[in-house]
């Protein structure tokens, strides 16, 4: 029964979601997107909130901007409770421990003033080498298929680019998972996901408070990737005395630690985090933009491949309107984070003008939800249009700050809480596809299905592209 009804002091003025909807992509063949048309728009358009089952209880989720305006800004009431919190027996928690993204409190401030510099100001010229280098792994691939135009599943190279240029970028050593696909580290990264993802213990999280052989494993292979991945930034910055002349994240982090700010764990949970959100982010909205430009490969793919043509440095490319008009349109219409439930109330309180809140409920926000409404965006809101950011790069810029500041776009949090990656992010995409957009035109793949993921991250699942090189 506790499965089936929320608790009886729950909100009685929005509405339930039925239990069963949040297992129907592990039953039937249902994306996330689907999901939502079919269970989720209505009563979160009229409601702007609704309580939901997910992770093994009830939660509630906000789409509408006024009501998570304020869930951003009072961050007293409802305050972060990350997975260290919520399922501190899960695997994923001993993965990502207590970081700067699921802190709360005096300790998430200790942690963001530690790594905002080293996130917010950082060297490009790796990401511009390994989108060279990824370039280069497509050619390879298009040169040992003689039938040109052979589809190529993205979702591995697009995951090794990016792990390539968080780790360079903001870690201080390399991954080096583009040079070889056959990298250590790459497949001990691999397996843990695996573990970690499980959807039967992501669904139940309960069991892994049992000593499950398999799981006891799992955790004790975590707990070996993380000191791998500790074993790679020593190496790199701590042996040679290199943290202390350089900017990374990574150095500052081992500066705190090094004079007492942090201890050894904190350390370690907030090198992990980085090094996940930085990888796992950017992976999915450079897949999401690839899908999308090869979607619409005879408008958008010819405009940008223009429009970049001549450019190469980083800020040009930021100052493109074609370009970022459609990559703020790719951040809306498929929010990489899709669902984020992670905020528990520390008292009873009131969202917006009538929904009472009890102490301890978790609450949640849904990104795709709030970008889709139709009373944030139009009619016209499930279309992709990157023209409605505008023409000119001062008003799509514009555009772009005035739905972040009023919550009717939250891909990327917003407020004190706002994501420090979003620079690093959108720099990532915009080298890449330039690089990409000057070397091959690329279609979707005529054997690849359209579909989303079916839960967790949204992107589009096992994406598989055609390429065909430009004859210059
Ligand atoms: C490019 C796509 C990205 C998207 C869509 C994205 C989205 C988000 C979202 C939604 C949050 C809030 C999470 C929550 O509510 O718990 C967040 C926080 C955060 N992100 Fe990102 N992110 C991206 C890239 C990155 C990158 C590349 C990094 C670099 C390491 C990063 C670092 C962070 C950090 C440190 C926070 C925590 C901020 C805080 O709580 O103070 N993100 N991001």
């Amino acid at each position: 029964e506790k499965i089936v009804f929320p608790p009886w002091n729950f909100p009685k003025n929005i509405p339930t979601i039925p239990f069963y909807v949040i297992f129907l992509p592990s039953i039937i063949d249902i994306d996330q997107t689907e999901l939502y048309d079919l269970y989720l728009r209505k009563p979160l358009e009229k409601h702007g909130a609704a309580k939901l089952f997910f992770g093994s209880r009830w939660n509630i989720i906000v789409t509408k901007p006024q009501m998570l305006a304020q869930i951003f800004k009072d961050e007293d009431t409802f305050a972060k409770s990350g997975n260290q919190k919520k399922i501190p027996h899960s695997v994923i928690a001993a993965y990502t421990g207590d970081n700067v993204i699921s802190a709360h409190g005096k300790i998430w401030r200790t942690y963001r003033s530690i790594v905002t510099n080293g996130l917010q100001h950082f060297d490009d010229s790796p990401i511009f080498k390994n989108a060279k280098l990824f370039t280069n792994i497509i050619e390879q691939h298009l040169n040992e298929n003689s039938k040109e135009r052979e589809s190529l599943p993205m979702s591995g190279l697009v995951q090794r680019l990016c792990l390539d240029n968080i780790s360079q970028v903001v870690l201080g050593f390399d991954f080096a998972s583009l040079s070889s696909d056959k990298n250590p580290l790459h497949n001990h990264l691999m397996r843990i996901k695996k573990q970690i993802f499980h959807p039967f213990f992501l669904t139940f999280p309960f069991f892994d408070h049992l000593p499950i052989p398999a799981r006891k494993r799992g955790f004790a292979d975590v707990e070996a990737f993380r000191k791998e991945l500790v074993k790679h930034v020593d190496e790199e910055l701590v042996k040679n005395y290199k943290f202390e002349q350089t900017t990374f994240a990574a150095s500052d982090l081992i500066r705190a630690y090094n004079n007492g700010v942090i201890d050894r764990k904190q350390l370690t949970d907030n090198l992990v985090i980085l090094l996940v959100a930085g990888h796992e982010n950017p992976q999915l909205l450079l897949t999401t933009s690839l899908y999308l430009l090869a979607k619409h490969s005879h408008t958008w793919q010819k405009k940008i491949r223009n429009e970049i043509w001549e450019v190469f440095q980083s800020k040009k490319l930021s100052e493109l309107p074609l370009l970022n008009s459609f990559l703020y349109e790719a951040v809306r219409i498929l929010p990489p984070l899709n669902t984020i439930i992670n905020r528990c109330t520390t008292k009873t309180c009131l969202l917006g003008n009538n929904v009472v809140i009890p102490r301890g409920v978790y609450v949640g926000y849904n990104n795709f939800g709030s970008s889709h409404d139709t009373q944030s965006w139009g009619p016209d809101a499930d279309e992709f249009k990157p023209q409605r950011w505008g023409q000119d790069i001062e008003t799509i810029n514009k555009n772009w700050k005035y739905a972040k500041n009023t919550c009717k776009l939250s891909s990327f949090h917003g407020g004190r809480r706002a994501c420090l990656g979003e620079k690093l992010g959108l720099v990532e995409v915009r080298i890449t596809l330039a690089e990409m957009l000057r070397r091959y035109e690329w279609i979707l793949a005529p054997d690849w299905e359209e579909k989303m993921t079916p839960a967790g991250p949204l992107g589009p699942l096992n994406l598989k592209l055609k390429f065909k090189k430009l004859n210059l």
